[in-house]
């Protein structure tokens, strides 16, 4: 174990909205694993904050008529009082609007700057010219260029998935009023990320986490880098140092609220950052979600060496949070809220910090399900752990008063350090689902043990025998609760006052686990767990079948009506060789176009006169509607209409050669 303490950090939940079932993926986890290391006896340090900045609070601080201050604070409050309504207890919890990340991030830059990492570069972005603004990130709505999605600013996050650079988005948007975007040349700064290449191939095989961060950062590093912008044409944010009509990205403050966070917490308790985030043997470990790898993997190591710092120890990114298969969304509904759908509803901490970990390996998806929820509830927590607690304590209450003063025997004592070492391992290697069961593992065994000794038969015979029996298991008891403080942490509480302790079960370490529990009484124990019953279950599944067809039908509203079949019937589309292209006096749009359909010629009126010339249309086959009732346009009669996608009128054409006249169906 190295000298240097723990610094565990937690992704950094965005003052945007409520908190899901989604983000505990991130919180839970690290809480289990910062509880746990604790117990194990290491020095550790949990910190976190609220992301405050970025376009998405301006925008939505907007539509309420407050401020960007007021409604980061709001939720700020909100994720702080739902982290300790789940047992997530940070040493910190910060904001990034806070002055110390203020300064923190401007003293970064600066060093940037001064390194020679950041450079000015002209680029034409978005401009709406009905709000007199430029639309930086969710300002803008478009068409992904590398996918074709609908995509926002700066992310492709229904399509591709690929971070977008100001200015790349196509057919631009503004989200505020709908307008088409113009395109502006303005001043921006640049991170060279595209320099630190090398270093990335040689950091990121030795970082330590998960190995799905590891892998993804490696592919995207052996690909290719681009530099990143890091500046924003926004009032709300951190200035960039000289400029003050422009502030630095989002992703340049938030990771660096890491820092200030813990810069926070060590002026609070006396303690000095530089002893987490310096030297070369920091253990800096990130927790995140899968979704923000390439921020945590790629740009900000690459942002900690550009400024000559120290880089993190280790990233641990989970699976996302899906419903149906559907990654999480607020907007589109797919959502389970951990206060209204979950705490609200009576249900407790500990069931779902034990379900998030349980269920699947951590670089897994998780599809969130009630029914899975019930199952891992009522037969591991209830039929497993809590019988096996219940029935020892139960049994011992009853027929011996409490703890007899027996120790236990060494074969019980070399189980529990058995498994302990199992659950360390796996805790070492970020395997949590691991981790959980071993832990079950020895609830198991204690209850075949318990079963195959059947001390209620043997204590008719034999009473200092069953007395042994009793014994052990109480010691299996003891170190139960213990092994599952950090996981369930208000329900250990509370097994470990029905064992006698009057004290905190988290001051108490692993090692404590065989140490006898010496004889005293017990009072009345009672059990652990509450079964879930089906229709509970069904009343939780109503609630989101509900929510998720809301959703559904708000897309569905979004999209265009649907139509029979029996229309399109009716639409004869063709494939039309264009034959001759010659503009139409008067118009600069238009185009009198003669296309051959095989068995006859047809003249057309087309508008594409702007994107085309003759020549590029001539012996051209598109998609034309053949039946479309004529008309004269420009006083020139036009009998069809050939299609074109989109606002630069891109033809239709096949991909594979057809004869003039084929249907398209
Ligand atoms: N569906 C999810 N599954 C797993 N982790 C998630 C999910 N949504 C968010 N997270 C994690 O929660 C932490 C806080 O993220 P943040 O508040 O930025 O969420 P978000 O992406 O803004 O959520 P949303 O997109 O719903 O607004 C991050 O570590 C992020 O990776
Ligand atoms: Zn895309």
């Amino acid at each position: 174990m190295s000298g240097k303490p723990l610094l565990v950090t937690c992704g950094l939940p965005y003052t945007n909205g409520p908190c899901h079932i989604g983000h505990l993926r991130t919180y839970v986890p690290a809480d289990f694993y910062v509880r746990y290391m604790r117990r194990a006896g290491e020095d550790v340090v949990f910190i976190c904050g609220s992301d405050n900045h970025g376009t998405p609070i301006v925008i939505s601080a907007e539509q309420e008529g407050s401020t960007p201050r007021e409604l980061s604070e709001r939720y700020h409050d909100h994720f702080d009082s739902t982290f300790k309504r789940m047992l997530v207890e940070f040493d910190r919890f910060g904001m990034t609007d806070d002055p110390v990340n203020h300064e923190t991030t401007k003293d970064l830059v600066q060093r940037l700057i001064d390194r020679g990492y950041v450079y000015p570069k002209t680029i034409s972005q978005s401009y709406c010219p009905d709000c007199s603004r430029f639309l930086p990130d969710r300002y803008v709505e478009g068409i992904c260029p590398h996918c074709g999605a609908i995509a926002r600013g700066d992310e492709c996050d229904q399509g591709c998935g690929q971070h977008l650079e100001p200015g790349e988005i196509r057919d631009a948007l503004c989200k505020v009023c709908g307008a088409k975007a113009e395109f502006r040349d303005q001043e921006h700064y640049f991170f060279k990320l595209s320099e630190f290449k090398d270093f990335l191939l040689e950091y990121l095989p030795d970082l330590r986490g998960s190995s799905n961060a590891r892998n993804y950062a490696l592919g995207w590093v052996k690909e290719a880098l681009h530099d990143w912008c890091i500046t924003r044409t926004l009032e709300w944010g951190v200035k960039f140092p000289g400029r003050d009509d422009l502030v630095v990205y989002v992703w340049v403050d938030a990771p660096i609220g890491y820092i200030s966070f813990t810069k926070e917490w060590a002026d609070r308790v006396g303690a000095d950052w530089k002893d987490y985030w310096c030297g070369d043997d920091t253990r800096v470990t990130h927790f995140i979600g899968g979704d923000i790898i390439y921020h945590h993997c790629v740009f900000w190591p690459a942002l900690l060496e550009g400024a000559g710092m120290d880089l993190p120890h280790a990233v641990v990114a989970s699976g996302m949070v899906t419903i149906e298969g559907k990654k999480f969304s607020k907007s589109r509904g797919y959502v389970v809220w951990t206060n209204d759908d979950y705490l609200e509803q009576g249900l407790p901490a500990d069931y779902l910090r034990y379900y998030l970990l349980a269920y699947t390996n951590h670089t897994k998806e998780l599809d969130f399900s009630w029914k899975v929820y019930q199952q891992r509830v009522n037969s591991e927590l209830v039929g497993t752990l809590g019988n096996f607690i219940y029935r020892t304590m139960h049994f011992a209450a009853k027929e011996f008063g409490g703890v007899p003063a027996v120790p236990a025997e060494p074969a019980i004592l070399e189980e529990i350090d058995r498994s302990f070492a199992a659950v360390d391992r796996a805790m070492r290697e970020y395997e949590f689902k691991n981790v959980v069961d071993a832990m079950m593992t020895l609830a198991s065994f204690g209850n075949g043990y318990i079963q195959n000794n059947a001390p209620w038969k043997l204590i008719k015979e034999d009473r200092a025998a069953a007395e042994q029996v009793i014994a052990n298991c109480l010691q299996l008891v003891k170190a139960l609760i213990l092994v599952f403080e950090p996981l369930l942490p208000e329900t250990a509480q509370r097994a470990w006052e029905m064992l006698g302790y009057g004290d905190a079960a988290q001051v108490h370490t692993f090692a404590e686990a065989t140490e006898p529990i010496g004889a005293r009484t017990l009072e009345k124990p009672a059990p652990l767990f509450v079964k879930i019953e089906d229709d509970r279950i069904s009343d939780l599944e109503t609630l989101l079948g509900q929510r998720v067809d809301a959703a559904k039908k708000a897309a569905e509203k979004k999209q265009v009506k649907t139509v029979p079949i029996e229309l399109f019937g009716e639409l004869e589309i063709r494939v039309a060789r264009v034959i001759t292209a010659e503009p139409i006096k008067g118009s600069k749009k238009l185009y009198k176009l003669t296309v051959d359909l095989g068995d006859e010629r047809r003249q057309v009126v087309s508008g594409i006169a702007q994107f085309y010339s003759p020549e590029e249309l001539i012996g051209q086959d598109v998609a034309m509607i053949a039946n479309l009732a004529p008309a004269k346009i420009f006083g020139v009669e036009s009998q069809g209409m050939i299609l074109a996608a989109g606002d630069a009128a891109s033809l239709l054409v096949p991909l594979r050669p057809v004869s003039p006249g084929t249907p398209v169906r």
